[in-house]
């Protein structure tokens, strides 16, 4: 394995059309002296198929920038293009997952999974044995009829997945969708990442402030600055696929991980 340091602007070498797109993406808090720009000038590209996460210490716009691509700001400055296009139009183009945890207590795995299927108005069988093989993509078959309080917050999380992937998103975004989980979980559910990203080849951007993850799941890591938010530096993580978290282990891995930390120290002290 080896560690390359890219330019910035990620995927500038590549000739596709990027599946997400950021120019020059800005936001600001607060007016006159007391303006705070939580994210500035952030520009990147993803390539179809490909697996990113955001690194960045607390506090430096990390779910600012989720917010901004997930469509939850209307105010900003620059552009996001899912394949070329911008406007609100996108929005349904990408799928969120979020922190906290977002399962509709009311409703059992299987109709929490179809939810978004029964709202565009699919038929109930069809719905079900689509939600049935996420569920099983996810590793939650023999839950389908659970509800969310009968199960793990490991569950509930890999049921958010599977119900964000049934409304088939171009764009995956996930903003530190374990971070509430121990260590342990957190792992396992790295490589449910990781296969579901082998079977589907889904776009995936994933904001996080765990090395770790970021190392085990991405094509390539950006490392954020403080605030204002910006790209510090883009590292590609050449580790084979199919990966696992048996790689955590390797020194190959821990090298990636101490190069990503070198820099991401020097941010997180500028917060201290
Ligand atoms: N609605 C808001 N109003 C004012 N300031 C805000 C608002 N949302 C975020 N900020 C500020 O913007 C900056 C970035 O916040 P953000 O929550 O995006 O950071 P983060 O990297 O996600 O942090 P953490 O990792 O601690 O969750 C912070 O200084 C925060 O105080």
């Amino acid at each position: 394995m080896t560690l390359t340091v890219v330019p910035p602007v990620a995927g500038a070498t590549t000739t596709d059309m990027p599946a997400l797109a950021l120019r020059g993406v800005g936001k600001s808090f607060g007016t006159g002296d007391a303006t705070l720009w939580a994210v500035q000038d952030f520009s990147f590209d993803i390539r179809p198929g490909e697996f990113i996460s955001i690194i960045g210490p607390s506090g430096c716009g990390k779910s600012t920038l989720f917010s901004i691509i997930g469509g939850f700001f209307t105010r900003y400055t620059g552009e996001v293009l899912v394949d070329g296009k911008s406007g609100p139009d996108i929005r349904r183009s990408i799928g969120s997952v979020f922190q906290q945890e977002s399962t509709f207590p009311w409703r059992t795995a299987v109709d929490n999974v179809a939810f978004p299927l029964e709202a565009a108005g699919v038929p109930k069988k069809e719905r079900h044995e689509r939600a049935r093989e996420l569920m099983n993509l996810v590793g939650l078959s023999g839950f389908e009829d659970h509800y969310p309080s009968e199960m793990s917050g490991g569950m509930r999380q890999r049921t958010a997945i599977a119900r964000t992937l049934a409304a088939n998103p171009k764009i995956l975004l996930m903003d530190e969708p374990f971070a509430a989980l121990d260590e342990q979980t957190r792992m396992l559910l790295g490589d449910k990442v990781l296969q579901i990203q082998q079977s589907l080849k889904q776009t995936t951007l994933l904001i996080t402030h765990n090395i770790t993850e970021a190392v085990q799941l991405s094509d390539r890591v950006i490392i954020m600055t403080y605030r204002p938010g910006t790209i510090k530096r883009v590292v590609e993580v050449n580790l084979p696929r199919p990966r696992t978290s048996e790689m955590i282990g390797s020194g190959e891995f821990s090298r990636v991980v101490g190069e990503i930390w070198a820099d991401l120290r020097v941010e997180a002290s500028r917060g201290m």
